[in-house]
This record gives structure tokens, C-alpha cells and sequence, in this order.
């Protein structure tokens, strides 16, 4: 048995096969449209998503689950979060014994406020030894480029994470391995939340002042959040955490970012929801992490403001979370 699938012909699906296949595997991408598997297939592009990128003869698009999953070892899964149970239900029955799911999702699930590797252990069914998590800076169009980069991989098996860390790696992406996929997890989970913020400040018109000190104090919550999750602050500080926290903030391609402008430009969210063409998990995770943060006795002023600014109680231009602390004679988390 051998073999590699990637479930999800996005933005990021279909980058994260061209990885796998210019580092020289055989790849099979499970997409929805039969034009797109068509596309990429016969003219090797997938213009929706990837406009100008030549894609590698090694990656086979197909319509079929049945023929992406069966008999393959690694199933790579990058749909949006929200639709991971459905599709892993569709997934589960055509799993080997021994294949391996590797989460590819910066979401959590709204219902149940779980990550995406608990979804994949509970819906597929498998020990954790089996699952594995894929995070980094990774915005997909500059990799689909071939613009150099890295990502963690993460599994409580340090076997499985050294085995994805080999196949997922290619002369633009280095892959580096942990056992920490809560850290993993939350810090492309959480990152995707600050850049909402950030977009925001730059939709009203606010300069570098205000975006560096919500990064930075961004950086701070986001951490406290993930260790009280289980996270290690290693990881934080790290590719899955800072690194893509900047990438995201940075970014006119995130579509966080984008999100976020969007409601500093004065667009509502119902608007905002209707115009963004691709996945922005961060206005879906919003929710989740409060009530999370809620429980854990966590305080989360900046994704409390976006949630205000979100359901219309706080006009953009009054963003200023850094700002806001329960007690100004102490405020907490600041040496300088
Ligand atoms: N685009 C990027 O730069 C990166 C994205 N990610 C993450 O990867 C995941 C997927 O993101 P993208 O590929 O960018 O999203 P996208 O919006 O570009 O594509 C999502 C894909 O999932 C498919 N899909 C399957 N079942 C679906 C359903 N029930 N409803 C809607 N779509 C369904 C769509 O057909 C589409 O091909 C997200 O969790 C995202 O946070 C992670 C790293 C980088
Ligand atoms: O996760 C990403 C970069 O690492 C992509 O960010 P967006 O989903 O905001 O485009």
C-alpha cells in the first residue's frame, strides 16, 4: 500500500499538493467540482484559486473519495473547519487500517469548540497515534510560488510527525516536527483572530503605533489562552505561533486580514461573510474561543473587542483593545 491524498482543492488543498509533489510524490487531490478536476488535470492549473501557477504532472485531481482514499497511507485534510466532521463521515468508511489523517485547518468547530485533530480521532475513529497536524506560516499563493518557507509538524507520535516532516517537505518548505499539537493547533487557530484585529485597525486608517502594539499584546493573550489549553509557550513563540501571527497580520492575501479591513472599512459582517469568496475561519472561531476563554478564567480583550466590533456593539475606529485592562495602576503581562 502507499500513497498520498489531499482532501480539498482550495487555495490551500491544492498549494499543499504541489508541495508534496515537487518534493517528488505522487499525490491525489480530492476536489468538489468535476470542471476543477478537469482543469487540473488536462491544462495542470486550478485558476479559481491559484490563478498564474503551473501545477506538477504528479498531482492527480479526482471527484471520487473512494479512489483518493483507498489504499492510501497519508490523507491530508484542508477543508474549512466547520465542514470537517461531514466530510471525514464520508472519509471514514474508506480509511485503511493503517493510514494516517494529518490535519491541514486553522479552525475550530463551532458546536463543540473542538480542535481539528479531536474531530479527526473522534469521526475517523483512530488513536492518536494515528493523527497529525500541519501549521506554520503558510500563505498558500506565496508557496505556490515557490517563495521559501517552513511549517511544524506535530503528532503525539513522534514516528508519525518524523514520517510527515519527510513526505511534507520540499526545495521551498522545511518542515520542523513537535509533539505539542494543542500549541500547534490553537497557534493557527488563534493568530487568525489578531489579524481579524489588525485588518480592522488598518480598514480605519490606523497606522504601525496601533497594529505593532496589538501584535505584540496580541502575541501575549494568545499564549496565556493556548497554555491554559495545554500548549507549550515554546511552540507560541514559534512557527505555529509567532511566525504565522506575523505572516497573517502582515499579509494583503490573508483572508482574515481581508475580513477584518473589510469591517474597519464600515462593512457589516452579514456584508463581509458575503463578499469573502474563500475561507476566513477566524470570524467562525471567534465565538468558540470566548466561551473557551470564558471557562478557563482567561482574559481575551482584543477577541472580545472583534466580537463586539462582529455583532455591531463596537464601531471600528473605537479598537483599541491594548488599551483596555481592568486595572490601570497594575496592568498585568508588561515588564517595559
Ligand atoms: N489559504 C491559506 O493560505 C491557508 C489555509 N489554511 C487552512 O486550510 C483550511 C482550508 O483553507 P483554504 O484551502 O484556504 O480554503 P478555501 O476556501 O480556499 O477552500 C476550501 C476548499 O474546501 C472544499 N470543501 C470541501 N467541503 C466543503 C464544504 N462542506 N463547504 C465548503 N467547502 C468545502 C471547497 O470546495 C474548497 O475547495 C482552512 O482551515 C484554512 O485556515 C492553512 C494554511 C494556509
Ligand atoms: O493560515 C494562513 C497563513 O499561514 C492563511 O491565512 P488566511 O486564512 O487568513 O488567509
Amino acid at each position: 500500500m502507499s500513497g498520498i491524498a489531499v482532501v480539498g482543492g482550495g487555495n490551500w488543498g491544492t498549494t499543499f499538493a504541489k508541495v508534496l509533489a515537487d518534493g517528488g510524490h505522487d499525490v491525489t487531490l480530492a476536489v468538489r467540482r468535476a470542471e476543477m478536476a478537469e482543469e487540473i488535470n488536462d491544462a495542470h492549473r486550478n485558476t479559481a484559486y491559484l490563478p498564474g501557477i503551473n501545477l506538477p504532472d504528479r498531482i492527480r485531481a479526482t471527484t471520487d473519495l473512494r479512489e483518493a482514499i483507498t489504499d492510501t497511507d497519508y490523507v491530508f485534510l484542508s477543508v474549512p473547519a466547520q465542514s470537517c466532521r461531514e466530510n471525514l463521515e464520508e472519509i471514514r468508511p474508506l480509511l485503511s487500517d493503517s493510514a494516517a489523517v494529518i490535519s491541514l485547518m486553522k479552525g475550530v468547530e463551532r458546536s463543540t469548540g473542538k480542535r481539528m485533530s479531536e474531530v479527526i480521532a473522534e469521526v475517523a475513529a483512530i488513536g492518536s497515534d494515528r493523527v497529525a497536524v500541519a501549521s506554520g506560516p503558510n500563505i498558500a499563493l506565496e508557496i505556490a510560488q515557490g517563495q521559501p518557507t517552513a511549517i511544524l509538524v506535530a503528532s503525539e507520535s513522534d514516528d508519525l510527525a518524523m514520517r510527515v516532516a519527510r513526505i511534507a517537505r520540499c526545495s521551498y518548505l522545511r518542515s520542523f516536527v513537535s509533539n505539542d499539537v494543542i500549541g500547534t493547533e490553537f497557534g493557527g487557530v488563534l493568530k487568525n483572530l489578531i489579524a481579524i484585529a489588525i485588518g480592522i485597525a488598518d480598514g480605519v486608517g490606523f497606522g504601525e503605533n496601533t497594529k505593532a502594539s496589538i501584535m505584540t499584546r496580541g502575541l501575549a493573550e494568545i499564549t496565556e489562552f493556548a497554555e491554559a489549553l495545554g500548549a507549550h509557550r515554546d511552540t507560541m513563540m514559534g512557527l505555529a505561533g509567532m511566525g504565522d501571527l506575523i505572516a497573517t497580520c502582515m499579509s494583503p492575501l490573508s483572508r482574515n486580514f481581508t475580513a477584518g479591513r473589510l469591517l474597519g472599512q464600515g462593512y457589516s459582517y452579514v456584508d463581509v461573510n458575503s463578499r469573502m469568496q474563500q475561507t476566513a475561519e477566524g470570524l467562525r472561531s471567534v465565538d468558540s474561543i470566548l466561551e473557551i476563554a470564558s471557562e478557563e478564567g482567561v482574559p481575551m480583550p482584543i477577541v472580545q473587542q472583534i466580537a463586539a466590533v462582529l455583532d455591531g456593539r463596537m464601531h471600528p475606529t473605537e479598537l483599541a483593545p491594548h488599551l483596555a485592562t481592568d486595572d490601570d495602576e497594575n496592568p498585568k503581562g508588561e515588564t517595559a
